[in-house]
C-alpha cells in the first residue's frame, strides 16, 4: 500500500485529515513557503480555519489571488480522502467577491457536488467569521491512478 493510499482513509466525521505530503505547498508542515493548511472532516465537507500571512500578500494587507486559489485547490485535494480515490485538478474557477485580508481568520469549506465517471465536480467557499463570503469556487477534478504521481520522479510516492 502506498503512502497516498494510507492517507486516503477512511476518516471518521470530525477527524483531522493528514497532509498530502510533508512538502505540499498547501498543507505540508515542512514547506517553509507553504500555507500549512490544517483540514478536518465535517460530514460531507472538508473544512479549514485559515489565516493568510505576510508571505501571501498581493495588494498591501490583502491576500494575493493566487494564494487564495492555491489554498482552495489544496482544500479540494482533501475531498479525495472522502471519495477514496486520487484525483487531480483539471479546472479551477475562483470568484473573488471581496478582499481576503491578511491576518484575518476565515473558514474554508469544500464539498463534492457530483461525480460523472472520472470527473468530480466540486465547490468551495471562503467565509469570514462575521459570515460574509469573500470567495467562492468550483473545480473539476479527474481521477488518476497512482502512476500519475511518479511521472516527475519515478521513485517518488505521495
Ligand atoms: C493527492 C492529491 C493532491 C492534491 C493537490 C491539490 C490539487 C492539485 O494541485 S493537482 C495538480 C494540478 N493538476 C495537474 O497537474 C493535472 C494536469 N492534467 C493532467 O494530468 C490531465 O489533464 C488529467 C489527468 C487531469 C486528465 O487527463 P486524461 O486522463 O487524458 O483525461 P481527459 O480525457 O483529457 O479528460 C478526462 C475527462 O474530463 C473531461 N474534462 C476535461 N476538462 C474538463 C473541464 N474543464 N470541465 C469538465 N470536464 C472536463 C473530459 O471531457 C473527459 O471526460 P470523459 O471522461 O467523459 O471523456
Amino acid at each position: 500500500m502506498t503512502a497516498l493510499q494510507q492517507r486516503i482513509g477512511p476518516h471518521p466525521d470530525g477527524a483531522h485529515l493528514p497532509a498530502h505530503h510533508e512538502q505540499c505547498l498547501g498543507c505540508g508542515v515542512d514547506n517553509p513557503h507553504g500555507h500549512h493548511l490544517s483540514v478536518h472532516r465535517e460530514g460531507d465537507l472538508v473544512v479549514a480555519t485559515h489565516v493568510f500571512d505576510d508571505r501571501h500578500v498581493g495588494a498591501p494587507g490583502i491576500a494575493h489571488g493566487g494564494a487564495v486559489a492555491t489554498v482552495l485547490d489544496d482544500l479540494y485535494g482533501f475531498l479525495l480522502y472522502l471519495v477514496g480515490e486520487p484525483a487531480v485538478t483539471r479546472q479551477l474557477v475562483v470568484e473573488y467577491l471581496a478582499p481576503v485580508l491578511i491576518g484575518t481568520t476565515y473558514r474554508l469549506e469544500a464539498r463534492v457536488d457530483r461525480r460523472e465517471g472520472r470527473k468530480l465536480f466540486v465547490n468551495a467557499k471562503v467565509t469570514a467569521l462575521d459570515g460574509r463570503t469573500a470567495a467562492t469556487s468550483t473545480a473539476v477534478f479527474v481521477t488518476v491512478d497512482a502512476e500519475h504521481f511518479t511521472q516527475a520522479r519515478p521513485s517518488s510516492a505521495i
